[in-house]
């Protein structure tokens, strides 16, 4: 549903270039979930703006549903570390920014969001501002105004990283269950091996700059149940992180033990 085919991507500033990506074919199919890993500085970032239509490649092309994608499409939602929330406005009202972008009556904006403020558990904050949340409920109220949109395609931008770990798991719980309850496509940009291997279905492992895809690692038990704990689970973050010593190996954070 959605392809990358022959991606290049330089940033040109002035005099000076960088080459991000270089040569990136993909198939992103519908309903299924990725996980994107790589050196810092691969080009993981770059890749998934590319898939929102947020930038465009120098070289080759992105299409979704055969149409080439020249600019952020509807049914595709990005979720970013920051959260992007405006601090002005209340939980609600950030949560609801993306539907009245979309002109959606008040009515409905008001049917989508209980919904969906009911499975994120933020009911009781709606009347909160974002400086009151912790950071935990900062990214569910992100994922909410991301769900809210019905999104095809969940694009995420490393969203759970400035989490402590249970708080992190946590979320990793609720994502994990969203993406299946609405069969949500979902690619996931992450620098932690055992998120990679807890939510992609495949993990697409990039090579250090420019970003290539290294090898792509099928995770046929990704989604059952309590595959945190299961031998299997240890056996492919293993796995994974043998291809990222191969490939990454500048990269002091992915070879730390975590
Ligand atoms: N607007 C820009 N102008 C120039 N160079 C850029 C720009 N955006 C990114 N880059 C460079 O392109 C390369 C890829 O950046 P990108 O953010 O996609 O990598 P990343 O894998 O997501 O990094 P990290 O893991 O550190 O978040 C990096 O060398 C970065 O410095």
């Amino acid at each position: 549903m959605l392809s990358l085919n022959d991606v290049f991507l330089t940033y040109s500033n002035g005099n000076t270039s960088v080459q991000a990506l270089a040569g990136v074919n993909l198939k992103i199919e519908k309903g299924k979930s990725y996980a994107i890993i790589g050196p810092s500085g691969c080009g993981k970032t770059s890749l998934i703006f590319l898939m929102a239509g947020l930038i465009a490649p120098t070289q080759g092309e992105v299409f979704l549903h055969e149409m080439k994608v020249v600019k952020p499409h509807r049914g595709t939602a990005l979720i970013l570390q920051e959260y992007g929330l405006l601090p002005w406005k209340t939980v609600w009202e950030n949560a609801a920014l993306g539907l009245k972008l979309r002109k959606v009556p008040e009515q409905e904006i008001a049917d989508i969001l209980g919904q969906v403020f009911e499975e994120l558990e933020l009911t009781e904050c709606i009347d909160r501002y974002p400086n009151q949340l912790s950071g935990g409920q900062k990214q569910r109220v992100a994922l909410a105004r991301a769900l809210s949109l019905q999104p095809e395609i969940l694009l995420m931008d490393e969203p759970l990283s400035a989490l402590d770990a249970l708080t992190r798991e946590n979320l990793q719980e609720v994502i994990l269950r969203l993406i299946k309850k609405h069969r949500i496509t979902s690619v996931l940009v992450t620098h932690s091996i055992e998120e990679a291997v807890y939510l992609g279905q495949e993990i697409i492992i990039l090579s250090a700059r420019p970003g290539k895809i290294s090898a792509i690692v099928a995770n046929t038990e990704q989604g059952t149940e309590g595959y945190r704990h299961k031998m299997s689970f240890y056996a492919k973050c293993t796995e994974v992180r043998g291809l990222l010593e191969v490939h990454c190996q500048s990269d002091d954070r992915l070879l730390q033990k975590q």
